[in-house]
């Protein structure tokens, strides 16, 4: 591992900020839940129900139909997803337009890359080899790497210290509350991204900048944020 404190690491959340994950978490979410009678969700309800990891995600929709949810049951569509998600990986997940050519750009000028998402080991590792984005970062936490996640500013921080890099020269971009209030938290940078899976407009959420496409992220604009 590099112990080049000086060069910038530039952190990416996942879902809905590098990878377009939607059609497969509804599907995956809407195959668990359908087994117990509830009504499908929608794309549009993934704002509400993404963000806080799979558990949480079935938790969510449960509460969404008003229906009861026990531990036991809980676990069991866990499982179901589990199984069902990854038996269909990558599926029609892909990278937003502009990453792959932002994230050579970024690689060019020296940078390092990270993924921080709430997404668990589990599914994230396997999620990036099969597109073959896994190689490209040589950091990645999920959301049980640590005993903490988005947007508690230890898992930015955490990231920060597995890259080996510093706080004073990171930057983290991501497309929901949690991504960008954990950058306030660890008090470093935020790049908000409107084309993710926000229940709120990102402006609201008040990030350090906002690009609509991966051709604004460049080298330049990384360095004029994280102050040199
Ligand atoms: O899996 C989730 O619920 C959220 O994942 P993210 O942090 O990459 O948006």
């Amino acid at each position: 591992m590099s112990h080049d404190t000086t060069a910038p690491l530039v952190i990416f959340d996942l879902d809905g900020t590098l990878i377009d994950t939607s059609p497969d978490l509804v599907a995956s979410l809407n195959h668990t839940i359908a087994a117990e009678g509830l009504e499908p969700v929608t794309y549009d309800d993934l704002t509400h129900l993404v963000g806080q990891g799979v558990h949480m995600m079935i938790t969510r929709a449960y509460a969404m139909r008003e229906r009861a949810l026990d531990e036991e049951t809980r676990a069991r569509l866990f499982n179901r997803f589990m199984d069902f998600y990854l038996g269909t990986m990558p599926g029609a997940s892909k990278p937003y337009a502009g990453v792959l050519d932002a994230l050579d750009r970024l690689e060019g000028a020296g940078m390092k890359l990270a993924v921080c998402t709430n997404k668990i080991e589990s599914l994230t590792f396997p999620l990036l080899e099969k597109l073959g984005l896994k190689d490209r970062f040589g950091t990645i936490t999920g959301g049980d790497t640590f005993a903490w996640r988005k947007p508690d500013a230890r898992h930015i921080l955490g990231t920060i210290e597995k890259a080996g890099a510093s706080a004073s020269r990171s930057i983290m971009i991501g497309d929901s509350v949690n991504d960008i209030a954990a950058a306030k938290n660890a008090a470093i940078p935020s790049i908000a991204v409107p084309f993710g899976y926000s229940d709120v407009p990102v402006a609201t959420l008040d990030p350090s900048i906002i690009i609509s496409h991966y051709d604004e992220l460049t080298p330049a604009l990384v360095t004029r944020l994280i102050g040199g």
